[in-house]
């Protein structure tokens, strides 16, 4: 058998799940829930720029899932399947276990089957993931769905997975004793799939964390045609945090990325419901400001005046158009 499909049997072929088709032909087919409508993302990781070339395989296996895992829950989806596209520089069997192993634990522990995919050879490891889920059409948590008056929410912590990139690019030495701490935040994030279900119904827009809070609650604020007022003391900071500088705190809180958290917003009348949907997801939900109806995308401090935004965000063709 070529050592392309051995690649294929050994590492990623499971049995599908009853009901489905998966790895072996040229599509896999699956059923959608009746009723719903299938939520889909992708999100490609490329080495150096995503991971670090020797980054612990497993850690990385978990997190490209993870990622992907964590657009379904700012849609409130429900995960039902997903595919691997795997480009490699040479097979490297303990790379591939290891890998294989963290994409698939996490795979199973939120019931979303690996179906499909493709293996190429190529210059760097490149991993592209799309997700399919299930969501009733009209309970999706749309990043337009935002109104004026909504609170802005956002789960866990922030900052921790910021500076421990920052730790690893060799910034902030006399920091450095913070990275075990914090690395978990950077290399193994959760996808809040529990807390967006249940938002279903009590929140408006929701965004997963991936380049920045102000980047990506912008998103929220475009689409929405919505102004923020945010109270920067209410920004949850990661706990391995605690004492650090208050400028580069603040930098990370506004916009480190690689958060895997959820930005969502709701009407003040829901905040006991966030509050126990929140308690039986098992993740803390902190209140960060309100829409406001004004120039979409303006951001104010809790004093109304414009907010100083020194880190824009993570951005791939930064200074490039
Ligand atoms: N090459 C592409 N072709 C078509 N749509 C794309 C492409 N790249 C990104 N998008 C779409 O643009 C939107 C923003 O993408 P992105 O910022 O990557 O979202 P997210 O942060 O949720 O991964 C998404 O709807 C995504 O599907
Ligand atoms: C080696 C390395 N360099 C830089 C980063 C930081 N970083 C890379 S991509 C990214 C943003 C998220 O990735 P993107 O492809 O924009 O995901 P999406 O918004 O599409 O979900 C961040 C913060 C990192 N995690 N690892
Ligand atoms: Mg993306």
């Amino acid at each position: 058998m070529a050592a392309e499909f051995d690649l294929i049997r050994k590492y990623f072929t499971q049995s599908a799940p009853q009901g489905m088709l998966g790895v072996g032909d040229d599509c896999a087919l699956f059923p959608v829930p009746a009723g719903q409508t299938c939520a889909v993302s992708t999100d490609l990781l490329v080495e150096g720029r995503h991971f670090f070339p020797d980054v612990d395989p497993v850690l990385l296996g978990h997190k490209a899932l993870a990622v992907n895992l964590s657009d379904l829950a700012a849609m409130g989806a429900e995960p039902l399947a997903c595919v691997l596209g795997l480009s490699l520089p040479a097979v490297d069997a303990v790379w591939l276990d290891g890998f294989s192993r963290g994409f698939l634990a996490l795979a199973r522990e939120y019931g979303c089957p690996l179906v499909g995919g493709d293996t190429t050879r190529g210059p760097q490891v490149c991993i592209s993931v799309t997700v399919f889920g299930a969501v009733p059409a009209a309970q999706a948590l749309r990043r337009d769905a935002g109104r004026p008056g909504d609170d802005i929410w956002v789960s866990g912590t922030l900052g921790g997975a910021d500076i421990a990139l920052q730790l690893l690019q060799g910034k902030l030495p006399g920091e450095a004793w913070r990275l075990p701490g914090l690395r978990g935040a950077l290399e193994c994030p959760a996808p809040q799939l529990a807390l967006g279900r249940r938002l279903r119904g009590i929140a408006h827009a929701a965004i997963d964390i991936s380049d920045g809070l102000l980047q990506d609650l912008g998103h929220i604020l475009a689409a929405s045609a919505c102004a923020a007022r945010l109270d920067v003391r209410a920004l949850p900071a990661h706990p391995g945090l605690a004492g650090m500088d208050e400028d580069i705190l603040l930098d990370a809180l506004l916009g480190g990325g690689d958060v895997y958290q959820l930005c969502f917003t709701a009407a003040p009348q829901q905040r006991e419901q966030v509050a126990q949907a929140a308690a039986a997801a098992g993740v803390a939900v902190s209140r960060i400001g309100v829409l406001e109806a004004g120039p979409a995308g303006l951001l104010l401090d809790n004093q109304g005046a414009p907010l100083h935004v020194r880190r824009a965000g993570f951005d791939h063709f930064e200074g490039q158009s």
